[in-house]
Order: structure tokens, then sequence, then C-alpha cells
């Protein structure tokens, strides 16, 4: 490692020194120098190796943490920025628990205490008239006999059952009627009135009368309405009629109803409020997180920050790690007002936390019902122990995450490599990607095996230049389908990139330029053909972190975030790409400098005009100088004075250093790029110095003189 360390200082010194990220010396170092103070501080090496030649690279470590830190950090000023949305999340969930608290304070339990067993009173003057039917002497006999013992006002006879009904609706709430089914009397029906007797539902929902008195109790009105008496005296009546014998003389009737201990009665309808509330209440934050991410994707922040080496699991608990925190505090302050207050007065607060936390409401609904609340007894006992549902919600949790991610990777969307739908099930995944030489045949290779370079769009390199074929470009097509629609984007581009070279991509509008930086950058693939940086496809970048932190990338699109301020940008970037926290302030302050970006340095993105977003975004390309940028159209929007700035940086950068550049721009593909490719309906035209394509293709200013006579 030590001897490559040297090595890669060799090739250029000052980038070599950034790269390592320790040395932050800036005067002019010998390369003995170098190579001394280096080689002790460059633990990681990467083997980057190209036709004929082997350049290692020192690399950044950029770190899941790391990220995540500062990924986090960028979230919270989101949050504080945008604090009318923030506010929306924090106050909505509360609303709805103070609405909730109101509507349980005016439907408050009810608490009864224990009654003991008693015996209810003697007490038989409900039944006024009786009538029977059918008219017979037994019947007749048997109700005299009963009206004694009943003390009856009045007993009446009727022929059938449906004259007694009659004869009863003039005195409905007081008026019993007895009906005998068979001849022998021995078998009959009561009939009393609907109001006397207990209803079927009484018994559970009425049950809270027994507790205050035992006249209001429904269940004892068997009692008073004088059933249990009439009942008896018909029974004796029919047991004297058949033995011979008195035995109502001998009854004692009495009626004892049993003890019951203390209940609560709860009311149902803030409980089923309780369900639908914690759905709501955590709706905001749901909503507004899938907003967050859905425009960071939206907007393929999330897809460039991944090509500059973001790890998923950094993006993913950026934003998990941020909700969890707003989750807990809004859990936290929902149970200390639910427990405090008439909504679970009975409850633990950590175990509501816990179920509000993890979603488990049902079983506080069930277990505030037995009058008990969630308490931590509860957690293993009863019929529903608690910690089933903690666990189920826990295995939620987890089966959501891990859905994210497998859905983020196979369903990545338009701009980035989609992974197969059984990537976690191949060993190259879990194993640590190292680089590898993959032999590409190319345009030099053939020259230098003496065949006849063939190709005269190509202007061949000078010999200083040879063995540094930086990127290889080797018959590249990409054809984008759409419904009906087939579009050849690129029609098999062959040509190399050098180290040390500014490379221009000229062409019209729709020539395939961003197409090709989107291939080499590895957000899209080709649809056929290969692409090689440093001898590794451009398809093993999207999997391998080290490579990543070799590519700066500016996209077309500008990657801003609006309510960040542009040091925040270039901070937060730093991070991502790996630049150690202690080097981040002088590296950020370089890029503000050599942009020219100082004085906006804390305006934020959203105020910032067209040209000065495009400047931010070739900041954060070169953030880290990287050992390859690849920047799509830098300059447009620009006013000519940034457009020098950009140049000039680019040029005083080129030394060591592979740029690709595409632009509109011939008088800038003219003063910046050594090398110049001229691509057309996604051919390539032409590749070569300025001269070159003025002689090949014509490209530039012709003067015509016409004479006139
Ligand atoms: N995602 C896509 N889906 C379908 N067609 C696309 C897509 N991206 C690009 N194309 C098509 O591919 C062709 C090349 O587009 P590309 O963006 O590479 O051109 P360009 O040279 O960068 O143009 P400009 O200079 O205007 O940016 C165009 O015809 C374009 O319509």
């Amino acid at each position: 490692g030590a001897v490559r360390c040297a090595r890669c200082v060799n090739t250029d010194t000052g980038w070599s020194r950034q790269w390592s990220g320790v040395s932050q010396q800036h005067e002019p170092l010998s390369h003995t120098e170098a190579s001394i103070r280096e080689t002790t501080s460059c633990p990681h090496v990467i083997q980057m190796r190209h036709a004929g030649s082997m350049q290692p690279v020192c690399r950044r470590d950029a770190g899941v943490w790391h990220q995540t830190r500062s990924l986090l950090w960028k979230n919270l000023l989101i949050k504080w920025r945008t604090k009318q949305q923030s506010l929306q999340e924090l106050i909505l969930p509360l609303l709805l628990l103070g609405l909730l608290i109101l509507i349980s304070t005016l439907n408050p339990h009810v608490y009864y205490g224990g009654i003991s067993t008693m015996e209810l009173e003697r007490d038989d003057h409900f039944v006024k008239g009786v009538g029977y039917t059918p008219i017979t002497n037994i019947t007749t006999h048997l109700m005299e006999e009963v009206a004694q013992g009943m003390h009856i006002d009045r007993l009446e006879m009727f022929a059938s059952e449906e004259d007694l009904e009659n004869a009863s609706l003039y005195e409905p709430s007081s008026y019993v009627g007895v009906v005998f089914l068979d001849s022998s009397a021995t078998s009959y029906r009561l009939r009393f009135p609907y109001n006397q007797l207990p209803q079927p539902s009484d018994y559970t929902e009425s049950f809270a009368n027994c507790f205050s008195s035992s006249v209001n109790c429904r269940a004892a009105n068997y009692w008073y309405s004088g059933f249990i008496r009439l009942q008896s005296l018909i029974d004796a009546a029919i047991i004297q009629m058949q033995t011979k014998r008195s035995v109502w003389s001998e009854m004692d009737l009495n009626v004892v109803m049993m003890g019951q201990p203390g209940s609560v009665e709860v009311q149902k309808f803030p409980h089923a409020l309780i369900s639908i509330y914690l759905v709501l209440a955590f709706t905001p934050f749901v909503t507004f997180l899938i907003v967050n991410v859905a425009a960071e994707k939206e907007q393929r922040l999330k897809d460039t920050m991944t090509m500059m080496g973001l790890y998923d699991t950094a993006f993913w608990l950026s934003w998990g790690l941020l909700y969890a925190a707003l989750v807990t505090t809004m859990s936290i302050l929902m149970s200390v007002i639910a427990t405090y207050t008439a909504l679970f007065p009975n409850s633990d607060f950590f175990v509501i936390f816990f179920l509000i936390f993890l979603y488990g409401i049902s079983s506080v609904v069930y277990l505030e019902a037995q009058g008990d609340g969630a308490v931590f007894s509860s957690l293993a006992n009863g019929p529903h122990p608690l910690y089933v549902p903690l666990l189920m919600l826990v295995v939620d949790c987890i089966l959501y995450l891990l859905l994210a991610i497998y859905l983020d990777q196979v369903m990545p969307g338009e701009f980035r490599m989609r992974r197969s739908l059984v990537y976690f099930l191949k060993p190259s995944y879990w194993s640590k990607r190292r680089k590898r030489y993959v032999e590409v045949s190319s345009v030099y290779d053939a020259e230098m095996k003496g065949a006849p370079g063939g190709d005269e769009s190509i202007e061949p390199i000078s010999p200083e230049f040879r063995g540094k074929e930086a990127i290889r470009i080797n018959n590249i097509q990409k054809v984008y389908k759409e419904k009906d629609n087939v579009v050849e984007a690129l029609r098999g581009l062959t040509f190399d990139i050098y180290e040390g070279q500014i490379t221009a991509l000229l062409g019209h509008s729709g020539a395939g330029k961003s197409t090709l930086m989107n291939i080499l950058c590895g957000i899209c693939p080709p649809t056929n053909g290969s692409a090689t940086i440093y001898g590794s496809p451009v398809s093993e970048i999207a999997d391998a972190s080290e490579m990543k932190q070799l590519v700066g990338i500016c996209p077309q699109f500008n990657i801003i975030f609006d309510v960040l301020t542009v040091e925040e940008h270039l901070r937060i970037f730093a991070a991502i790409k790996g630049i150690p926290p202690a080097d981040i302030d002088a590296e950020v302050t370089k890029v503000l400098k050599d942009l020219d970006l100082e004085k906006i340095m804390t305006a934020q993105a959203k105020n910032l005009s067209g040209g000065q977003k495009r400047k931010l975004s070739v900041g954060i390309a070169i953030l880290g100088d990287p050992k390859i940028l690849l920047l799509d159209e830098p300059t447009a929007g620009m006013d000519p004075c940034s457009r020098h700035q950009v140049w000039t940086l680019l040029k005083s950068r080129r030394a060591g250093r592979v740029t690709v550049l595409s632009t509109h721009y011939m008088d800038e593909a003219d003063i910046l790029a050594d090398r110049k490719a001229v691509i057309s309906q996604g051919q390539l035209k032409c590749v070569g110095s300025s001269l070159y394509l003025k002689v090949k293709c014509g490209v530039g200013y012709h003067l015509r003189q016409v004479e006139c006579f």
C-alpha cells in the first residue's frame, strides 16, 4: 500500500494531498517529501488499471454514519425552514387529541362500587287486575284460589286469549293475563305487560341500576312485578288441586339478589374514536414523509446523491431517524396527556407510550374496558397479553423498512440502475466489490496491434497520451422505448477519453450528449455496448462506493434543495462524498472562493438565479477534487463572467484528471477543450482538436468571398 500511495502522489502532488484527506499543506512539495508524507496517511487504495498502466488512487471512506449525520442535519434544516408544514405535522395530532379528550370528558366512564348479597323487600302491589282464559270449572277454581293469595282487586275471565289481550289494552301497565294451555290446567302461560319485566338486553345494559337500588334494578322486576308470586300461587293451587293438600301456607317466598363486585361502564363512543384517532394522528407524519422522500426522488436528488457515493442505508436512516424522533416525541406527549386525562386514566404511562408508539391501540381499549388499563402486569397475563401486539408491531416496522429498501432497489425509477428481483440472493451483493480490469476493444488497441486506425473521423492521439485512456466507450447504443415510440438516442459510439485532457461533447439538441453523460455516470444503462472508467465497467460503479468517489457529476438538472443555503449544500455534499469532517471547512471555502460563490453563500437555493444554481451544481461536482469530472452543460444560463470563472477552474485542474463536459457553445469547446467529440443523431461525427475538426468536418466559421462586378 505504501509504495502504491507514493506513486499516487507522484502522479499529481496537489490532487493526492486532497484525496488522502489528511495533509492540508498548500506549499509545493518535492515528490520525495510528498511521497513520505502521503505514504503514512493513505490507508485505502483502489486499483485502477488501464491499458498498459496501473494507477492506484487513495480513496476516502464516507461511512454510513458520517453520511447519515449530514443528511439528518439537512432534513432538520428542511423541517426548520418549512415551518408551516412542520407545524401542521405536530399540531394536527395534538388538536385531534384535545378533541378526543373533550369527547371523553363529556362521556366519562361510570364507576360502580360493589353490592353485597341482599334479600329483596316484599312488595306485591303491582298486580291490580288478573284475567284468565279459557273459562272452565278447573281454571275458575284455580284462579279464585290465586286471587285470595294475591289480594287482587279484580279477577276477570275471558273466552279466548284474544279477548284477554283486548281487555289488557285498557290497562296496559298493570293488567296480567293467565292462559291455561290444557284441559287439566297444569300447563299455563303468564302474560305480563312488556315494561314490567326485564328485556333480554337489560341483563347487560341496565345492570348499572342494580348498584344504586334494588328497586330500580330491572333484573329484580320478576320479583317486584309480582311475576314470581303469581307463578308460585298458581303452582300451589295446581298442587293443591292434584294432591288435595294446601301447600301455599307452608311456602315462604323470598328472593335474594347475589352480591356483585364493583365495575366500570366504559363509554363506547370515545373509545371507538381512539382507534380512528391513532390512524389520523400519525397520518400527517406519513404524508409529509412520503412527500419529502418522493420529492427527493422526483427531483432526482436521491439518485444523484447515490451516484456521488451516498449509501442507500444513510438516505433511509436519515429520514427514518428524524421521523422516529418526531413520532417518539409525539407519542410521549400523547401518552402523558392521555394518562393524565380522562382518556386512559387507569393505564401506565410507559405501556401506553409503547402501544401508541407501535400503534397498538386496540389492546388499550380492551384493557381499559376491563377496568385495569394497560399496565406492565398485563404485558404477559390475561386472555389478551400485550406482548403479542407489541411484538407484531415491531415485526411490522422491520418488515416495512425492508420492503421500502427492497422496492427502492428493484423499482428505482428512471434514473438509476434497476437491480434484479433477487439481487439480495447473489453473493456479489454481499461481498465488497474490488475493481477488475476489463479489456475492451478500442481504437487505441487496434492501432497498437498494427491494424489500420480506419476511422478518419477520429484524430490520432499524441504519443504522450497513449496509455492514458481513462474512459473507454465501446459501441454504445441506447434505445428508449415508450409505448409506440422507439427513440435511438445513441447509435454505436466508440471513442476514448484521456486523462490530462478536457473533452467536450458537442452536438445539437437531442444529439445524445446527456444520454452519453448519464451512461458514463451510471445513471442509466446502455442498451448495447460498454463503457469503462479506468477499466471498470460503469455498471459496476453503481455498486462500488470507492469508484463513485472518483467521479464528480454535474447533471443537466440542478442538484438543489430549495431551502438550503449554498454553503449548506456544499457541506452536506462534502459529507456524502466522504470528505473527512476535519477537511470539510477548507474544502467548502476553497470551492466557494474558486467559483466566486462567497457573496451568496448564505442565500437559500430557491432565491438563486439560474446561473447561480448552475454554479452551485458545478461546485458540488468539483467538491473533493474528483479524479473524473462529468459535467452536462455546466455553464448553461451563466453570465460571461461566471463562464470564465468555470473555464479557469476547469483548466487549472486539468492535469492528471479527466474532464468531460457537454456544451452547445462552440466557443466554449474551442477555448476549453483539448479534444472535442461531435455527436449528431446519436452517432459520432468527429473527435479531435479544434484544428482537426475544422479540417475534417468544417466545424467553425467559413468566410466566403464573392466578387461583385
Ligand atoms: N428518458 C427518455 N425517454 C425517451 N426518450 C429520451 C429520454 N431521454 C432522452 N430521450 C431522447 O433521446 C434523444 C437524445 O436526448 P439527449 O437528452 O441525450 O440529447 P442532448 O444532446 O443532451 O440534448 P440537449 O443538448 O438538448 O440536452 C432525444 O431524441 C430525446 O428525445
